[in-house]
């Protein structure tokens, strides 16, 4: 086991989808995926190995914020040699053209986070991209799927209620939407020279001020998953 996941040497699967919820964990491997076993329970983390379509794949929960995703990924990948991690959660949109339900490709996360600062150190910013195989074969099979769909610039924000943060100026540069882990997942991803993409399903508008209803939420849940899935089992096995 290792610090935060209770779980043997083998029983989590070389790709891994990160929902922050623990509930979406399990609606994912009970919905999704057959013959799913859950590995973990510590904290209320849940995890879970089954297959989907043949492809043996896992569902790690990560909690919300930067700092307790990190201890997942590093876990992850150090203690059961992860190879490829996928995060799947909902975003805050606020581009203008982005619409509640859509699905973002998270190509590339800014963040107010001292997550880089503190790895780099001052005067270096670090960019926190997406892994590009992953990237393309999400929006390929987006694409032949006829999902609404945006790849771009996400913020990672350290906090959820945050009146200070200048959206406007964001927006304006062509940030699409907020959440508050893909900064630590690509950063993790990078060091340990790890395969990591965010898929982000829009669930209100920030500037807007929509919401989506709980029933919505969790079809369009069943897109990002679908497409999350997808990507995975097209990884090959390590
Ligand atoms: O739906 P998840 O994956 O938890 O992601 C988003 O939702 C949480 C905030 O409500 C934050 O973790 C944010 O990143
Ligand atoms: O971090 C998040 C996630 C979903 N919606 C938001 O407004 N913020």
């Amino acid at each position: 086991m290792s610090t935060h996941i209770d779980a043997p040497k083998g029983a989590i699967a070389d790709v891994v989808l990160l929902p922050g919820d623990p509930l979406r964990a399990q609606y994912i491997a009970e919905h999704f995926l057959e013959k799913a076993v859950r590995y973990n329970t510590v904290r209320n983390a849940f995890g879970y190995t089954g297959t989907f379509e043949g492809r043996r794949i896992s569902v790690q929960a990560t909690g919300m914020g930067i700092p307790s995703i990190s201890i997942y990924v590093n876990e992850l990948i150090q203690d059961y040699g992860v190879k490829t991690l996928i995060r799947v959660g909902t975003a805050g949109g606020m581009g203008s053209d982005v619409k509640v339900r859509d699905v973002i490709l998270v190509q590339g996360s800014s963040t107010d986070s001292s997550i880089v600062l503190n790895t780099f150190g001052a005067g270096m910013y670090f960019a926190p991209i997406a892994d590009f195989q992953l990237l393309r074969e999400a929006a390929n099979l987006a694409d032949a799927g006829a999902l609404r769909y945006h790849v771009g610039n996400v913020l990672g924000e350290d906090r959820f209620y945050n009146d200070e943060m200048d959206r406007q100026k964001l927006i304006d540069y062509g940030v699409l939407a907020t959440e508050m882990e893909t900064p630590a997942l690509y950063l993790l991803a990078a060091k340990f020279h790890a395969q990591a993409l965010s898929i982000l399903t829009v669930s209100n508008h920030l500037i807007r001020g929509e919401e989506t209803t709980a029933q919505e939420r969790q079809t369009s849940f069943n897109d990002m998953i679908g497409l999350a899935l997808g990507v995975a089992k097209k990884i090959p096995v390590r």
